[in-house]
């Protein structure tokens, strides 16, 4: 597989330049029309409809990913994605009446919902397109004016959309900054109306301490270790092939790919003999045979993955097999892990599938709440109470029950972290949201001041009780001594 991008990254002075060029872009009033936003998100789901074979391409290149994966997860969902903003985007502008309240009636009061102004997007390597291209759809449809970054290390998908992005989109709307730490550097010394940043926790601590100096708002991304909660009454063989495939897909480089499994231990060897029927369904041949898995970014994060692995004191179950030429490391499933095992100490973002025995469900609460607020937190049951006791007694991004991944697609959901795991959404409206400014609007008739006239110096008592008895809000009845003990004690 070949792709015929070379990336080739942005001077530091054009980066100047697009900042001010985008500026201009956005001060023309362009962005205003809502016609001209349809027209630019048109524009964006035709450059991937148009090039679906490009991006496949590059995406087996810089990922070894099968086609199926770039379809299924990235590209049929991010054009759909742009249908959904074109249908919708004229609501979603809508200018908002505020609920009714007697007291503001008469000022017609509103929300506009009004563009931010200039927004980079700053996107990973591993889903190089939904990330990068997806919350840009919402930007454009609030009327912004966006520069893209998408990630050095998906070289070829990044130097696609980078070829791309001028041939279908207005340079007044879309820029791309290509490049790596010294680009998105010199983009972040810049002052922006809002910075989407997509990664891991150590460059999101980087990213913040610079938007803070140019008091730029900012929405993370982040990731973290999703675990995934299994109830011995789960339809058990629909678990282990949905499990077994989230781990596997795109090599297990998810943010919220399952990253490890909790359960209960006289249930492991059942479990793990689920995990191994569902192996031996996808890759009939054996994983080195199989063409359906993707392959590791990078050299780095290879032996990084390789390196946790090979730590590892669980038992390898099936799997372990790697190949450095090809930064492939086949779909790996260990069980007997321990708290303090190599493999529960980061985010593995890779096809290896840590399963962790615990005495039972509060066990496993237990120590979902002693780790950071995962992306994802998975729960595998067919007991509504069981579902309800590990939703509602953790915290998590997204909470989701007998499947992993698919809602990153679902429409009308939020995608995003709380805590470690991130802060902030986007998908769909979510994204128009994020990029849009909720501004205050209300309109003062003069013959108001006939009833408010009393909030005028010189200030009397009378005007005071004036005000007081006519605005003063009444609270309703005072909690009883049984309530405010049942609040104290729960
Ligand atoms: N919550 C979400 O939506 C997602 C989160 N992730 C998380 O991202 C991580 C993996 O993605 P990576 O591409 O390796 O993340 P990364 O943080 O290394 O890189 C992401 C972006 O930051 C830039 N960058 C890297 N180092 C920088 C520095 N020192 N200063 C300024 N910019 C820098 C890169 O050029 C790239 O555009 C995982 O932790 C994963 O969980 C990945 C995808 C989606
Ligand atoms: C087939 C017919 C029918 C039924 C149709 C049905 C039931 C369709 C259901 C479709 C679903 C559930 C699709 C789900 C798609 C999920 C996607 C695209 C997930 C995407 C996830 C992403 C992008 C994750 C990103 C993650 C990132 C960035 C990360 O973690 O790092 C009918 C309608 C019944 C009849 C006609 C035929």
């Amino acid at each position: 597989m070949s792709a015929d991008n070379k990336f080739a990254s942005t001077s530091l002075e054009e980066i100047d330049q697009i900042h001010a060029s985008l500026r201009q872009g956005f001060k023309s009033g362009k962005l205003k029309s809502i016609a001209y936003r349809k027209v630019q998100i048109l524009q964006l789901g035709y450059l991937l409809q148009d090039n679906v074979r490009r991006f496949k391409d590059a995406f087996a290149v810089d990922l070894g990913r099968p086609a199926l994966e770039s379809a299924f997860l990235e590209l049929d969902s991010t054009i759909g994605d742009c249908k959904v903003a074109y249908d919708r985007v004229e609501k979603w502008a809508k200018t908002e009446k505020a609920p009714f309240n007697l007291n503001f009636f008469a000022f017609g009061p509103v929300v506009r919902n009004e563009p931010k102004g200039v927004v980079p997007n700053i996107s990973p390597f591993n889903y190089p397109v939904w990330t990068a291209i997806g919350p840009i759809i919402g930007a454009i449809a609030a009327g912004n004016c966006v520069v893209l970054k998408p990630s050095e290390l998906s070289a070829n998908v990044s130097g696609l959309i980078a070829e791309l992005v001028p041939k279908y989109m207005d340079p007044d709307a879309m820029r791309v900054v290509m490049g790596g730490i010294a680009e998105t550097t010199k983009l972040l010394e810049l002052p922006w109306d809002h910075i989407l940043y997509t990664g891991g926790g150590r460059v999101a601590r980087i990213i913040s301490a610079a938007a803070a100096k140019t008091l730029s708002p900012i929405t993370l991304e982040l990731g973290g270790k999703s675990p995934v909660v299994i109830d011995p009454k789960c339809d058990l063989t629909t678990a282990a092939r949905r499990i077994l495939w989230g781990k596997a897909v795109n090599a297990g480089q998810t943010c919220i790919a399952p990253d490890y499994v909790l359960v209960p231990r006289d249930f492991e060897e059942k479990f793990v003999d689920a995990l191994k029927a569902a192996h031996a369904e996808f890759y009939p041949k054996g994983a080195l045979n199989s063409s359906d898995i993707s392959t590791i970014i990078s050299a780095g994060h290879f032996s990084r993955i390789k390196g946790l692995l090979d730590k590892t004191e669980g038992e390898i179950v099936f799997g372990g097999e790697t190949d450095e030429s090809r930064k492939f490391i086949a779909p790996t499933v260990v069980k007997g892990v321990k708290e303090t095992d190599s493999l529960m100490s980061e985010e593995l973002f890779g096809p290896i599938l840590p399963v962790m025995p615990v005495e039972n469900v509060d066990a496993a609460i237990e120590y979902i709440n002693k780790k950071d607020h995962p992306l994802s937190l998975y729960v595998f049951s067919q007991d509504a109470a069981f579902k309800s006791k590990v939703f509602d007694n953790t915290q998590s991004g997204s909470a989701i029950a007998n499947d992993v991944i698919i809602h990153g697609g679902a429409d009308g959901l939020p995608f995003g972290g709380t805590g470690p795991s991130g802060s902030g959404y986007h998908h769909g409206k979510y994204s128009f949201d994020e990029f849009t400014h909720l501004r205050a609007s209300l309109d003062s008739p003069s013959w108001i001041d006939k009833i408010l006239g009393s909030r005028y110096p010189p200030y009397t008592s009378k005007k005071e009780n004036f005000l007081t008895k006519n605005l003063g809000v009444r609270l309703p009845a005072r909690p009883s001594p049984s309530q405010l003990n049942v609040h104290a004690k729960s």
